[in-house]
């Protein structure tokens, strides 16, 4: 089971709580709803037309990118290796500056909100010969205005650790767990997060999402992390921004994101399936398996089900060429969108 979803009811999702569909059920017209807290909410990280590349001549990172992340939502960023993850958080944190278009993060250029932004990179640099304890006086030194000692320090004890350890002599993941208190420690409002969980064992892991999630529902701090291990983030996170070539695939409440799908079964071919956009489609038995999104009720003859967050990720990353989508409340305005 994954973490309690703090001030949030259990979210229902995955084959095991499979949402049964009726068949012949309707989704609304138009395809996705957006939560009326996605669209009301304040927006945390604007993208619009963003290319990033990493040198004048190479290909861009990301590729003309457009979409809106709303504040006080934990964000799972997903895509294959290479989809421009990295670069788009580094892009956020200010360490990257986009070639085109632009990047408003909490209102401004990423640089000037650099003090309310925690970046946890992914090989998460440590000063080495410093202890633990030095390593936090560290981020209390930098951080006068906001450093939360209580907090990063209970991170650390969480981990068993004593903060008299010298940083190399540290595992892994005992080292993600020290720049976790750093970075949780100096209480930003947006942190970027990338690949955070890679080196953590379960238990850990678990515990983190918690805190995570605690800090979104009670300080509203927004979080965007990015993440291979898709079946967990679907606990925690309640917004996805899928990456594939640099480009933007799907964004959006991770509920909306589900609505707007359905795994069918049944036979017949992909075909069969019009209007419907087949996503992904597999043979089972005499039929077929698809992912689809939506257009309109689904026809009686076929199976519906809900499907899991993993199902939908899995399905948009083995077809690239699906359109994407974002939903309502999820793109900035198009006329505004810089090319
Ligand atoms: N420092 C760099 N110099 C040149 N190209 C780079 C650099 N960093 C990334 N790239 C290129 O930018 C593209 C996006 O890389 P990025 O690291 O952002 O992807 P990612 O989604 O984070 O991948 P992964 O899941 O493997 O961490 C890749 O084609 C990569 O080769």
């Amino acid at each position: 089971m994954g973490p309690q979803r703090p001030g949030r009811g259990p979210r229902p999702r995955g084959r095991g709580g499979a949402v049964r569909l009726r068949t012949g059920h309707t989704f609304p017209e138009g395809g996705p709803v957006s939560s009326t807290s996605t669209t009301r909410s304040a927006v945390a990280v604007e993208a619009r037309g963003l290319t990033v590349r990493h040198g004048r001549r190479s290909a861009p990172a990301l590729d003309d990118c457009s979409f809106r992340l709303p504040a006080g939502r934990v964000s799972a960023l997903v895509g294959p290796n290479g989809a421009g993850k990295s670069t788009l958080l580094a892009t956020a944190a200010g360490l990257l500056r986009p070639s085109a278009g632009t990047l408003t993060v909490l209102g401004g250029e990423p640089a000037e909100a650099r003090e309310r932004i925690a970046y946890l990179a992914q090989d998460k640099p440590l000063h080495p010969q410093l202890t633990i304890a030095e390593t936090l006086r560290l981020g209390a030194e930098l951080n006068p205005a906001r450093w939360d000692a209580p907090h990063a320090a209970a991170i650390v004890e969480q981990g068993s650790l004593d903060p008299g350890t010298k940083v190399r002599k540290l595992s892994g993941g005992q080292r993600t767990r020290v720049a976790l208190a750093l970075a949780l420690g100096k209480r930003p409002d947006l942190m970027l997060l990338d690949e955070p969980m890679a080196d953590l064992d379960p238990l850990a892991r678990h515990e983190l999402l918690g805190t995570l999630m605690a800090d979104a529902a009670e300080r509203g701090t927004t979080v965007l992390m990015s993440s291979h291990i898709v079946t967990e983030l679907a606990d925690a996170c309640d917004h996805l921004l899928l990456l594939g070539g640099g480009r933007v695939r799907l964004g959006g409440g991770l509920d909306d994101l589900l609505l707007a799908h359905t795994v069918v079964t049944g036979r017949g071919t992909p075909a069969d399936l019009a209007p419907h956009l087949v996503v992904e489609s597999r043979p089972a038995g005499r039929g077929l398996t698809a992912l689809i999104r939506d257009d309109g009720p689904v026809d009686e003859r076929w199976q519906a089900e809900r499907p899991s967050v993993e199902e939908l990720v899995l399905a948009h990353l083995r077809s690239p060429d699906v359109p994407a989508l974002l939903t309502p409340g999820t793109t900035p305005a198009p006329e505004a969108v810089a090319r």
